[in-house]
Protein backbone atom coordinates (compact mmCIF):
# COMPACT_ATOMS: atom_id res chain seq x y z
CA UNK A 1 0.00 0.00 0.00
CA UNK A 2 1.38 3.13 -1.04
CA UNK A 3 1.46 6.51 0.83
CA UNK A 4 -1.84 8.03 -1.13
CA UNK A 5 -3.84 4.97 -0.55
CA UNK A 6 -3.22 5.17 3.24
CA UNK A 7 -3.44 8.54 3.73
CA UNK A 8 -6.74 8.14 1.93
CA UNK A 9 -7.70 5.13 4.05
CA UNK A 10 -6.92 6.68 7.25
CA UNK A 11 -9.26 9.66 6.17
CA UNK A 12 -12.05 7.39 4.95
CA UNK A 13 -12.26 4.79 7.87
CA UNK A 14 -11.69 7.93 9.98
CA UNK A 15 -9.05 6.12 11.91
CA UNK A 16 -5.30 5.33 12.20
CA UNK A 17 -5.75 2.85 14.57
CA UNK A 18 -2.71 0.01 14.36
CA UNK A 19 -3.83 -3.47 15.97
CA UNK A 20 -1.18 -5.34 17.49
CA UNK A 21 -1.74 -8.62 17.63
CA UNK A 22 0.91 -9.57 20.21
CA UNK A 23 -1.06 -13.35 20.45
CA UNK A 24 0.66 -14.65 23.08
CA UNK A 25 -0.60 -18.36 23.85
CA UNK A 26 -0.71 -18.39 27.33
CA UNK A 27 -3.22 -15.96 27.97
CA UNK A 28 -5.81 -16.64 25.56
CA UNK A 29 -9.51 -17.44 26.80
CA UNK A 30 -9.32 -21.18 27.80
CA UNK A 31 -12.19 -21.71 25.31
CA UNK A 32 -10.14 -21.10 22.31
CA UNK A 33 -6.89 -23.79 24.10
CA UNK A 34 -8.96 -27.26 22.12
CA UNK A 35 -8.98 -25.19 18.71
CA UNK A 36 -6.60 -26.83 16.10
CA UNK A 37 -4.77 -23.45 15.83
CA UNK A 38 -5.84 -21.60 18.96
CA UNK A 39 -3.51 -18.43 18.03
CA UNK A 40 -4.95 -18.15 14.56
CA UNK A 41 -8.71 -18.74 16.17
CA UNK A 42 -7.92 -16.47 18.10
CA UNK A 43 -6.42 -13.52 15.74
CA UNK A 44 -9.12 -14.58 13.31
CA UNK A 45 -12.16 -13.33 16.14
CA UNK A 46 -10.10 -10.28 16.96
CA UNK A 47 -9.42 -9.41 13.27
CA UNK A 48 -13.00 -9.82 12.24
CA UNK A 49 -14.35 -7.98 15.60
CA UNK A 50 -11.83 -4.57 14.95
CA UNK A 51 -11.15 -4.34 11.09
CA UNK A 52 -14.06 -1.16 11.08
CA UNK A 53 -11.95 0.31 13.48
CA UNK A 54 -8.62 -0.38 12.34
CA UNK A 55 -6.31 0.40 9.16
CA UNK A 56 -3.48 -1.20 10.48
CA UNK A 57 -2.18 -4.45 11.80
CA UNK A 58 0.90 -5.75 13.29
CA UNK A 59 1.84 -9.07 14.48
CA UNK A 60 4.71 -9.23 16.66
CA UNK A 61 7.11 -11.65 15.08
CA UNK A 62 8.26 -13.06 18.64
CA UNK A 63 4.94 -14.02 19.83
CA UNK A 64 4.98 -16.25 16.68
CA UNK A 65 8.76 -17.37 16.85
CA UNK A 66 8.91 -18.51 19.99
CA UNK A 67 5.86 -21.35 18.87
CA UNK A 68 8.44 -22.40 16.65
CA UNK A 69 7.24 -23.62 13.42
CA UNK A 70 3.40 -23.56 14.09
CA UNK A 71 4.07 -20.26 15.25
CA UNK A 72 4.90 -19.30 11.32
CA UNK A 73 2.06 -21.08 10.28
CA UNK A 74 -0.15 -19.37 12.68
CA UNK A 75 1.22 -16.10 11.41
CA UNK A 76 1.14 -16.79 7.57
CA UNK A 77 -2.58 -17.55 8.48
CA UNK A 78 -3.02 -14.42 10.28
CA UNK A 79 -1.49 -11.96 7.33
CA UNK A 80 -3.78 -14.06 4.62
CA UNK A 81 -6.46 -13.35 6.89
CA UNK A 82 -6.24 -9.71 6.81
CA UNK A 83 -8.48 -7.86 5.10
CA UNK A 84 -6.74 -6.91 1.67
CA UNK A 85 -7.18 -3.08 2.21
CA UNK A 86 -5.56 -2.90 5.80
CA UNK A 87 -1.74 -2.23 6.19
CA UNK A 88 0.46 -4.95 7.14
CA UNK A 89 3.53 -4.71 9.87
CA UNK A 90 5.69 -7.49 10.24
CA UNK A 91 7.11 -6.17 13.79
CA UNK A 92 10.39 -7.84 13.58
CA UNK A 93 13.14 -5.21 14.58
CA UNK A 94 15.87 -6.73 12.50
CA UNK A 95 19.09 -5.57 10.40
CA UNK A 96 22.23 -6.77 9.96
CA UNK A 97 25.02 -6.67 7.90
CA UNK A 98 24.29 -5.88 4.19
CA UNK A 99 23.24 -9.91 2.64
CA UNK A 100 21.81 -10.81 5.67
CA UNK A 101 19.49 -8.09 6.32
CA UNK A 102 18.65 -8.75 1.92
CA UNK A 103 17.23 -12.48 2.85
CA UNK A 104 15.29 -10.67 6.10
CA UNK A 105 13.46 -8.59 3.80
CA UNK A 106 13.02 -11.48 1.52
CA UNK A 107 11.58 -13.13 3.94
CA UNK A 108 8.76 -10.47 4.83
CA UNK A 109 8.08 -9.06 1.24
CA UNK A 110 8.98 -11.52 -1.07
CA UNK A 111 5.60 -14.02 -1.21
CA UNK A 112 7.17 -16.49 -3.24
CA UNK A 113 9.90 -16.65 -0.53
CA UNK A 114 8.48 -17.60 2.80
CA UNK A 115 5.34 -17.24 1.44
CA UNK A 116 5.18 -13.76 3.62
CA UNK A 117 4.18 -10.48 1.68
CA UNK A 118 3.93 -7.94 4.57
CA UNK A 119 3.92 -3.87 3.69
CA UNK A 120 6.35 -3.37 6.30
CA UNK A 121 8.59 -4.09 8.88
CA UNK A 122 10.26 -3.14 11.57
CA UNK A 123 14.26 -1.74 11.19
CA UNK A 124 16.04 -1.26 13.70
CA UNK A 125 18.83 1.81 12.43
CA UNK A 126 22.12 0.40 15.10
CA UNK A 127 24.31 -0.80 11.95
CA UNK A 128 24.23 1.87 9.89
CA UNK A 129 22.73 2.14 6.02
CA UNK A 130 24.14 -0.63 4.64
CA UNK A 131 21.94 -2.62 6.94
CA UNK A 132 19.03 -0.80 6.25
CA UNK A 133 19.29 -0.17 2.24
CA UNK A 134 18.52 -4.19 1.00
CA UNK A 135 14.55 -3.39 2.53
CA UNK A 136 14.10 -0.38 0.25
CA UNK A 137 15.11 -2.66 -2.69
CA UNK A 138 11.13 -4.07 -3.03
CA UNK A 139 8.85 -0.91 -4.80
CA UNK A 140 6.40 -0.36 -2.82
CA UNK A 141 7.13 -1.84 0.78
CA UNK A 142 8.31 0.29 3.61
CA UNK A 143 10.84 0.56 6.39
CA UNK A 144 10.10 1.43 9.76
CA UNK A 145 12.92 2.67 11.38
CA UNK A 146 13.63 2.74 15.01
CA UNK A 147 13.96 6.12 16.49
CA UNK A 148 12.19 7.04 19.28
CA UNK A 149 11.26 4.14 21.22
CA UNK A 150 8.45 3.99 24.27
CA UNK A 151 10.70 2.21 26.60
CA UNK A 152 12.41 3.65 29.50
CA UNK A 153 15.60 2.28 28.32
CA UNK A 154 15.50 4.74 25.20
CA UNK A 155 17.45 7.11 27.00
CA UNK A 156 20.66 4.83 27.09
CA UNK A 157 21.33 5.37 23.76
CA UNK A 158 18.54 7.11 21.90
CA UNK A 159 18.33 10.62 24.14
CA UNK A 160 22.69 10.47 24.29
CA UNK A 161 23.83 14.14 23.07
CA UNK A 162 25.66 13.70 20.03
CA UNK A 163 27.54 16.03 17.32
CA UNK A 164 29.13 18.32 20.26
CA UNK A 165 25.55 18.40 22.26
CA UNK A 166 23.82 19.91 19.28
CA UNK A 167 21.43 17.05 18.67
CA UNK A 168 19.97 13.53 20.47
CA UNK A 169 21.13 10.45 18.46
CA UNK A 170 17.50 9.87 17.66
CA UNK A 171 17.36 12.91 15.75
CA UNK A 172 21.03 11.99 13.95
CA UNK A 173 19.16 9.00 13.13
CA UNK A 174 15.74 10.59 11.50
CA UNK A 175 17.89 13.34 9.40
CA UNK A 176 20.54 10.25 8.51
CA UNK A 177 17.60 8.06 7.40
CA UNK A 178 15.95 10.85 5.33
CA UNK A 179 19.18 10.24 3.12
CA UNK A 180 18.34 6.95 2.35
CA UNK A 181 14.72 7.30 1.22
CA UNK A 182 11.49 9.29 0.83
CA UNK A 183 8.70 9.61 3.18
CA UNK A 184 6.81 7.73 0.68
CA UNK A 185 8.82 4.17 1.80
CA UNK A 186 10.42 5.12 5.12
CA UNK A 187 8.20 5.53 8.61
CA UNK A 188 9.65 6.02 11.66
CA UNK A 189 8.84 4.44 15.56
CA UNK A 190 8.14 6.88 18.01
CA UNK A 191 7.10 5.94 21.51
CA UNK A 192 3.87 7.15 22.74
CA UNK A 193 5.45 8.23 25.38
CA UNK A 194 7.75 10.42 24.24
CA UNK A 195 4.86 12.59 22.66
CA UNK A 196 6.59 15.85 23.88
CA UNK A 197 9.53 15.26 21.18
CA UNK A 198 6.75 15.02 18.62
CA UNK A 199 7.20 18.43 17.80
CA UNK A 200 11.09 18.40 17.43
CA UNK A 201 10.21 15.00 15.32
CA UNK A 202 7.88 16.57 13.12
CA UNK A 203 10.25 19.19 12.34
CA UNK A 204 12.81 16.74 10.85
CA UNK A 205 9.99 14.76 9.48
CA UNK A 206 6.99 16.68 8.35
CA UNK A 207 5.49 14.55 5.93
CA UNK A 208 6.23 10.66 7.38
CA UNK A 209 4.31 8.46 8.74
CA UNK A 210 5.16 7.71 11.79
CA UNK A 211 3.91 4.37 13.79
CA UNK A 212 3.43 4.85 17.40
CA UNK A 213 3.03 2.40 20.19
CA UNK A 214 2.51 2.66 23.90
CA UNK A 215 -0.79 3.85 24.38
CA UNK A 216 -2.73 1.74 26.38
CA UNK A 217 -0.95 -1.07 28.68
CA UNK A 218 2.12 1.26 28.64
CA UNK A 219 0.28 4.47 29.47
CA UNK A 220 1.02 6.66 26.78
CA UNK A 221 -1.78 9.79 25.70
CA UNK A 222 -3.55 9.83 22.34
CA UNK A 223 -4.75 13.13 22.89
CA UNK A 224 -1.20 14.40 23.22
CA UNK A 225 0.24 12.06 20.30
CA UNK A 226 -3.01 13.26 17.73
CA UNK A 227 -2.29 16.97 18.68
CA UNK A 228 1.46 17.33 18.25
CA UNK A 229 2.07 14.34 15.38
CA UNK A 230 -1.18 13.89 12.89
CA UNK A 231 -0.07 16.12 9.64
CA UNK A 232 -2.92 17.01 6.93
CA UNK A 233 -2.51 13.19 5.40
CA UNK A 234 -2.98 11.55 8.64
CA UNK A 235 0.87 10.55 9.47
CA UNK A 236 0.35 8.20 12.16
CA UNK A 237 -0.14 4.82 12.84
CA UNK A 238 -1.29 4.62 16.28
CA UNK A 239 -0.26 0.92 17.93
CA UNK A 240 -2.16 -0.89 20.79
CA UNK A 241 -1.55 -4.46 21.60
CA UNK A 242 -2.82 -5.65 24.70
CA UNK A 243 -5.69 -3.30 25.62
CA UNK A 244 -7.25 -4.33 22.67
CA UNK A 245 -6.03 -8.10 22.90
CA UNK A 246 -6.79 -8.86 26.49
CA UNK A 247 -9.68 -6.83 27.34
CA UNK A 248 -11.78 -9.40 28.68
CA UNK A 249 -10.06 -13.07 28.79
CA UNK A 250 -13.62 -14.42 28.98
CA UNK A 251 -15.78 -15.86 25.85
CA UNK A 252 -16.84 -12.42 25.26
CA UNK A 253 -13.09 -11.48 24.28
CA UNK A 254 -13.49 -10.36 20.83
CA UNK A 255 -17.11 -7.84 21.90
CA UNK A 256 -14.42 -6.41 24.54
CA UNK A 257 -11.44 -5.87 22.01
CA UNK A 258 -14.20 -4.38 19.82
CA UNK A 259 -15.43 -1.73 21.90
CA UNK A 260 -12.15 -0.82 22.92
CA UNK A 261 -10.65 -0.80 19.44
CA UNK A 262 -14.02 1.57 18.80
CA UNK A 263 -13.41 3.51 21.75
CA UNK A 264 -10.02 4.32 20.21
CA UNK A 265 -11.13 5.04 16.58
CA UNK A 266 -14.02 7.44 18.15
CA UNK A 267 -11.54 9.40 19.96
CA UNK A 268 -9.25 9.79 16.52
CA UNK A 269 -12.39 11.11 14.80
CA UNK A 270 -12.57 14.15 17.11
CA UNK A 271 -8.70 14.70 15.93
CA UNK A 272 -8.93 14.23 12.37
CA UNK A 273 -11.87 16.63 11.35
O1 LIG B 1 8.26 -1.27 17.08
C1 LIG B 1 7.30 -1.35 17.86
O2 LIG B 1 6.18 -1.66 17.45
C2 LIG B 1 7.49 -0.93 19.25
C3 LIG B 1 8.38 0.11 19.46
C4 LIG B 1 8.41 0.75 20.70
O3 LIG B 1 9.11 1.72 20.90
N1 LIG B 1 7.62 0.27 21.70
C5 LIG B 1 6.76 -0.78 21.53
O4 LIG B 1 6.04 -1.11 22.48
N2 LIG B 1 6.74 -1.43 20.32
C6 LIG B 1 5.86 -2.62 20.13
O5 LIG B 1 4.49 -2.20 20.20
C7 LIG B 1 3.71 -3.17 20.90
C8 LIG B 1 3.14 -2.50 22.14
O6 LIG B 1 2.25 -3.36 22.80
P1 LIG B 1 1.26 -2.86 23.96
O7 LIG B 1 2.08 -2.14 24.97
O8 LIG B 1 0.69 -4.15 24.49
O9 LIG B 1 0.21 -2.00 23.32
C9 LIG B 1 4.65 -4.34 21.16
O10 LIG B 1 4.54 -5.25 20.08
C10 LIG B 1 6.03 -3.72 21.17
O11 LIG B 1 7.03 -4.64 20.76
Amino acid sequence: MNYQALSALIKAKKSYLCVGLDTDIQKLPSHLQHEPDPVFAFNKAIIDATAPYAVAYKPNIAFYEAQGPRGWESLQKTLDYIPDDCFTIADAKRGDIGNTSGLYARAFFDKSAAGLDFDAVTVAPYMGHDSVMPFFDYPGKWVILLALTSNPGSADFQRQSVDNDTQELFETVIEKANTWASHEQLMFVVGATQAEQLCRIRELAPKHFLLVPGVGAQGGSLADVSKNGLTPDGGLLVNASRSILYASSGTDFAEAAAAEARAIQQEMATYLV
